[in-house]
């Protein structure tokens, strides 16, 4: 058994808190919001983020970080990435020399164009930072449905250390040590499944679905072995994988907020009717900085930065995407 603390109890961190439980570990789970934790304790399931989940007595829940990082064999952050930076912050005290921290958030820092891996090694340099990332709705992983995952370190022992904390019937974890790719396609998927939801707003079809995340990947993968990431990251679960399953499900929030912009609310009004973060937003102007930086063509990521801050029409931005000059798919084959 494991001691695991778990910083941050929206719906992700609160479903892999079950999952560590389930898996025998001790857990502690933190929240920013006193309020939170006086109703998690008290009501043992989370009724606005993950209803019809129960959490079982023994997890604690409290606002205290110090009794949630220190003495643990590892510790999960799972707050959105807005707040990873200043959550780093607060528990870098705390954190022993090459205590292990995994990272399960997804975004990249707007004002540096930082990795949150990266943030939180610059916060906490004497950690041992890992990621989780893939295809893994909460909802889904909180009822347990069967569900596969990569675990990135920099270290084999230590990605095979996370994988047999994390796996077990329904929960099937992957190793990489390609912590880059895994956690570029994690947050860049986010901004095409904004996409994939305007295009359902818009009352658009499959096909226009199959053509955005076949181009998404295209972009993502583009810009990421440019940056340094692997190939096979972005065809495997935190590519492709993930970005299929967040244009496409009922439970995406990126999809949903999309999806009410394509319907004409602003971006504003459709984060508040979400109501949970919505993270494409905020990786949008990163991504658009990170193709100029790398000199990436990346079109639809482009567009929905137009459509979310410099209002831009949602079926006009599809309209100039179809009609830009006609041009070979790929330069892996020609004629010549
Ligand atoms: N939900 C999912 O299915 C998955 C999510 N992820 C990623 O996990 C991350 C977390 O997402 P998710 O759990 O869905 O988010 P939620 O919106 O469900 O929860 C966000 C949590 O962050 C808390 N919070 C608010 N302000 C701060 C702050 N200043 N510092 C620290 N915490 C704060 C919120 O508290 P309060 O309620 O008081 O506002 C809430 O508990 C995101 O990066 C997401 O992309 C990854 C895979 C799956
Ligand atoms: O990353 C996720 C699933 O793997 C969650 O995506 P959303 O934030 O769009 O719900």
């Amino acid at each position: 058994m494991a001691k695991v603390g778990i910083m941050g109890a929206g719906s992700w961190g609160t479903a892999l808190s079950l999952l560590l439980h389930k898996n025998g570990h001790d857990v502690t789970v933190w929240s920013i919001n006193a309020d939170e934790v006086e109703m998690l304790s008290k009501e043992r399931e989370h009724k606005s983020k993950l209803p019809g989940v129960r959490l079982p007595e023994d997890m604690k829940f409290t606002t205290n970080v110090e009794e949630t990082v220190v003495g643990k064999d590892f510790v999960v952050l799972a707050v959105p990435s807005p707040f990873t930076r200043s959550t780093a912050r607060t528990m870098a005290p705390y954190v022993a020399d090459g205590q292990i921290l995994v990272n399960v958030a997804k975004g990249i820092e707007e004002a540096t164009l930082m990795t949150l891996s990266d943030q939180i090694e610059e916060e906490i340099p004497q950690a041992d930072v890992a990621v989780l990332s893939g295809p893994s709705h909460a909802e889904e992983v909180g009822r347990q449905l069967p569900t596969s995952v990569v675990v990135g370190a920099k270290t084999k022992a230590t990605a095979e250390y996370l994988q047999k904390m994390f796996m077990n019937e329904v929960f099937r974890v992957y190793t990489s040590p390609d912590i880059l790719g895994i956690e570029l396609g994690g947050s860049l998927k986010n901004v095409i499944a904004l996409a994939a939801g305007m295009a359902d707003g818009l009352g658009y079809g499959d096909n226009t679905k199959a053509a955005l995340i076949t181009r998404g990947i295209h972009e993502i993968a583009k810009l990421g072995v440019k940056m340094g990431g692997t190939k096979e990251s972005f065809m495997g679960l935190t590519g492709i994988g993930d970005l299929i399953v967040t244009c496409a499900s009922v439970h995406s929030r990126n999809r949903k907020a999309g999806y009410l912009i394509g319907q004409g609310k602003t971006m504003q009004e459709a984060m508040d009717e979400v109501k949970m973060v919505v993270e494409g937003v905020y990786s949008t102007k990163a991504a658009v900085a990170l193709g100029k930086k790398y000199e990436v063509d990346m079109p639809i990521i482009e567009q929905v930065n137009a459509i979310l801050f410099e209002g831009k029409n949602a079926k006009e931005a599809v309209y100039d995407l179809m009609m830009r000059k006609g041009k070979a798919e790929h330069t892996a084959k020609s004629w010549d």
